[in-house]
């Protein structure tokens, strides 16, 4: 039995701060559990000047390749794709077991982290990449394990959620709320990633990968992010009972052709306010699973944040240390069923299309008529009295329909003399 165990930690920003802070802070506790003192033995930084509450500045160091080359277990949070990759499989490759919130890297290039790991016979732990705080990772990759998972919905992003947010409840713009976000330790270092959905595509192939026991990379999930919603888009949907949320979806679906297969999105969704995901608020997270034995599964709490992502953190870190003081391994990889990712225009879902139109006779039908003819059938149409005497707006709620159907109704629609613009159109998921 080892008589410590040494932690090197990459990256000192949000979260490095507070996982220097609780290995500290709750040193005591955390070897009682682990059966050995953890001792953090550095923390590799960019600038050793900046200075970092509550962390020793004795233990800072710019040599980050010679840190890991001497640690039990490595602690990645610098964030990015290099030099994180390469520093993890040097860790790797010096024997080290590796925790990392590192999604980016994880949905780009997961498996030769793990054939790596699985090479060195070492631990790699993710459990704060996907919904930070939130135990999501263990539960599909391991309590699940037995079960046959059909569909993961969720939201994933906290900082887009948190913008979604304010956007509804203080009538904040995308940009101002994004700002408060960044200062809350929410955001991306580039909070692009967050708000056009890159990080929560990497979170959905994540998730993808473990529900599915299917390689899933980033370049397989259909993206959308929210830079492209209004204010407007916002009251709408309150006043059709919806909100509008950041969805991360991955399920099982079958082609036209038979074709059994998997498919993962991202995009924003008008949701029912009575939805249990519409009560979630600011950044915190939530995530359906439905499995076939085990019904619907929710797991909710704090997708971001310094804190809350050093406990996800920690919780990993108490695992591998185990694993080195009593022997064994966490899971490895399971690609195993190498199911096809199906194409994203076979998707089926409901949608609202909100048009503007001419306020004369003859002009639902001709757009009902477009909407027959590619074979999208209408659930509901609502009409509005617009600004301008001559200008009606409409509401149409479809049933389910493919993407591809839909897309193809909406370039007709909007080739009508009649219409004047085609204001928006939003899937609707969750009903
Ligand atoms: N902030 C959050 O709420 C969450 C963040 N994450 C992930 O955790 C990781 C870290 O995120 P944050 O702490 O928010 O980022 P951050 O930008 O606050 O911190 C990253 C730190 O790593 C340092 N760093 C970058 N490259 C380095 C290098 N080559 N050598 C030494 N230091 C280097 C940076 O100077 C910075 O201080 C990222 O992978 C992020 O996606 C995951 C879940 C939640
Ligand atoms: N930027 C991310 C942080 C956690 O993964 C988010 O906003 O959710
Ligand atoms: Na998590």
């Amino acid at each position: 039995m080892p008589d410590k165990l040494k932690v090197a930690l990459l990256g000192c920003g949000v979260v490095g701060t507070q996982v220097a802070r609780l290995l500290t802070e709750q040193a005591d506790d955390l070897g009682a559990r682990v059966g050995a003192p953890l001792d953090l033995v550095g923390v590799a930084v960019r600038d050793l000047s900046v200075p970092r509450e509550g962390v020793d500045p004795a233990l800072l160091t710019t040599n980050a390749e010679a840190l890991v080359a001497g640690a039990d277990v490595v602690v990645e949070v610098m964030g990015g794709i290099e030099p994180a990759r390469s520093l993890i499989l040097r860790a790797i490759e010096h024997g080290a077991s590796v925790v990392t919130a590192n999604k980016a890297l994880l949905a780009q290039d997961g498996p030769t982290l793990y054939a790596a790991a699985d090479a060195a016979g070492v631990d790699l732990y993710f459990e704060a990449a996907v919904a930070g705080a939130i135990p999501i990772v263990r539960p599909v990759r391991e309590s699940l394990a037995g079960d046959t998972v059909r569909r993961v919905l969720g939201i994933v992003n906290g900082t887009t959620n948190y913008v979604l947010d304010r956007m509804a409840t203080d009538g904040l713009d995308l940009d101002q709320a994004v700002k408060e976000a960044q200062a809350l330790g929410y955001a991306e270092a580039d909070p692009t990633a967050d708000v056009e959905g890159f990080d929560a595509a990497a979170k959905a192939a994540i998730l993808a990968s473990l529900a599915f026991h299917t390689r899933v990379s980033i370049d397989d999930v259909q993206r959308e992010g929210i830079t492209s919603l209004t204010a407007d888009d916002v009251a709408w949907a309150a006043g059709t009972g919806h909100v509008i949320k950041l969805l991360a979806i991955a399920e099982r679906n079958t082609a036209d052709d038979g074709t059994e297969g998997i498919q993962v999105r991202v995009h924003p969704a008008l949701v029912p306010a009575d939805h249990p995901l519409a009560g979630v608020h600011g950044a915190f997270n939530a995530v359906f699973v439905e499995a076939e034995a085990a019904g619907e599964l929710m797991f909710y709490g704090r997708g971001a944040g310094g804190a809350p992502t050093a406990s996800a953190i920690l919780g990993d870190v108490v695992s591998v240390a185990r694993h080195r003081v009593l022997g064994g391994r966490g899971p490895v990889e399971s690609s195993y069923a190498d199911l096809p990712v199906l194409p994203a225009a076979a998707a089926r879902t409901r949608y609202q299309v909100r048009l503007e139109v001419r306020d004369q006779p003859g002009v639902l039908a001709q757009v009902a008529a477009e909407l027959a003819e590619h074979g999208v059938s209408i659930e509901a149409v609502r009409q509005t009295a617009a600004p301008d005497a001559d200008v009606a707006r409409l509401l149409i709620t479809t049933h389910a329909a493919s993407e591809q159907a839909l897309a193809g109704t909406v370039e007709a629609i909007g080739g009508l003399d009649v219409v004047r613009a085609v204001v928006s159109v939003l899937r609707v998921e969750g009903a």
